[in-house]
């Protein structure tokens, strides 16, 4: 298939941002004594485009799939995890699944490459590109065909979704060695700085993943641009996240990304578009060290530094509530006009 990826425009509007800013700094309050939520309501006023934004309908989206290399022992937990925690999405027990539930969120779950198969009935989508990726050691994760089919599936996915926000989230067993790995390749980061525990991996455990990592970057040294290490790192649910990703930029959502895999999703797709970078908030940083690499690169600033490690859209949906106060801020703050409030004394 041909992969026909949306153009993503400049929204970084100065007229807007600097209207914006008035709004903000004319509100009853010492100038600045909001903080950071000031620099939030900025970017989502400007990614809605409005001095009075409003988050409609916000839409967790979990994508799932299996990893060739977890055969390598690169993670604590086996493969069938993977699957197990999809039942538990659904099931409406696992972490994702109580906080999206709390903030009233919708949970799509999405088996984008798992292996297992779910009954047509079970309550998600399924666009499975294949049961788990090759194992990356041994040739590339995915072909470029697989890695089309799954970007074509997240933004087709992101297009029959309501709302203005998309929140990211991720399950695979595995899925921190790829994430760690795209890192590396598409940031020019060491790999060793990029690997971490993952789902709990002890020092032995951490100095063997970064052995196999090293052995897959020098088997796919030529995998450079960014759908080519896409392909050769994996994973299927990455790949679908990064279609999603694109989609909800192109329409101009908020994008809300989560820890460490989601994140690296959204390297990918910068890495196609810079602009996708505009539209998103990066809610926490997670205790996998490679994610403070993966921000800093993206130059986004973490709300949260909560130690989560995680994933699913925890993170996500835990920073919530500031987007929605730092919205409301905007439009129901009184002014210091509005409220009869002496203004602050010129120097
Ligand atoms: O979100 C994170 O920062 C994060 C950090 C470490 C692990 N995870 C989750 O744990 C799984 C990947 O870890 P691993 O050790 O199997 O590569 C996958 O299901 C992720 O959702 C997630
Ligand atoms: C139990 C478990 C839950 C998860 N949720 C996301 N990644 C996970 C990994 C494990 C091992």
């Amino acid at each position: 298939m041909t992969l026909e990826l949306p153009p993503i425009d400049n929204i970084d509007d100065p007229a807007l941002a600097a209207r914006l800013q008035q709004r903000l700094d004319g509100k009853i309050k010492p100038l600045g004594a909001l903080g950071r939520l000031e620099a939030l309501a900025l970017r989502l006023g400007l990614v809605l485009g409005t001095e009075q934004p409003a988050l409609a309908q916000p839409q967790m989206l979990v994508c799932a799939a299996d990893h060739g290399l977890a055969a390598r022992g690169v993670s604590a937990y086996p493969s069938d995890v993977t699957w197990q925690m999809v039942q538990n999405f659904l099931a409406g027990g696992a972490a994702v699944s109580v906080l999206a539930r709390q903030h009233g969120m919708a949970l799509t779950v999405v088996d984008c490459g798992v292996r297992h198969d779910f009954s047509p009935t079970a309550g998600l989508l399924i666009r499975k590109v294949a049961a788990g990726t090759a194992d990356a050691s041994t040739g590339p994760a995915m072909s470029a065909a697989q890695c089309a089919e799954a970007i074509a599936n997240g933004m087709e996915v992101v297009r029959g979704l309501p709302g203005n926000v998309l929140l990211l989230g991720e399950m695979g067993i595995g899925n921190s060695s790829a994430a760690a790995m795209l890192l590396a390749r598409l940031a020019h980061q060491d790999i060793d700085a990029c690997t971490g525990a993952g789902t709990g991996l002890d020092a032995a455990g951490r100095a063997r993943k970064r052995e196999v990592l090293r052995g897959v970057l020098e088997l796919h040294a030529a995998a450079s641009a960014p759908l080519d290490a896409l392909a050769a790192f994996g994973g299927f649910e990455i790949a679908t996240l990064v279609g999603a990703v694109l989609q909800a930029a192109e329409e101009r959502r908020v994008i809300v990304l989560d820890g460490f895999i989601a994140s690296a999703a959204v390297l990918v797709a910068a890495a196609l578009r810079p602009q996708v970078v505009q539209r998103c908030v990066a809610a926490h940083e997670s205790a996998e060290p490679g994610h403070r690499l993966l921000l800093n690169h993206l130059r986004l600033e973490p709300l949260l530094r909560l130690n989560l490690r995680l994933g699913e859209g925890s993170g996500a949906a835990l920073a919530w509530p500031l987007l929605e106060s730092a919205c409301r801020i905007l439009r129901e703050m009184a002014s210091f006009e509005s409220a009869g409030v002496s203004q602050r004394e010129s120097p």
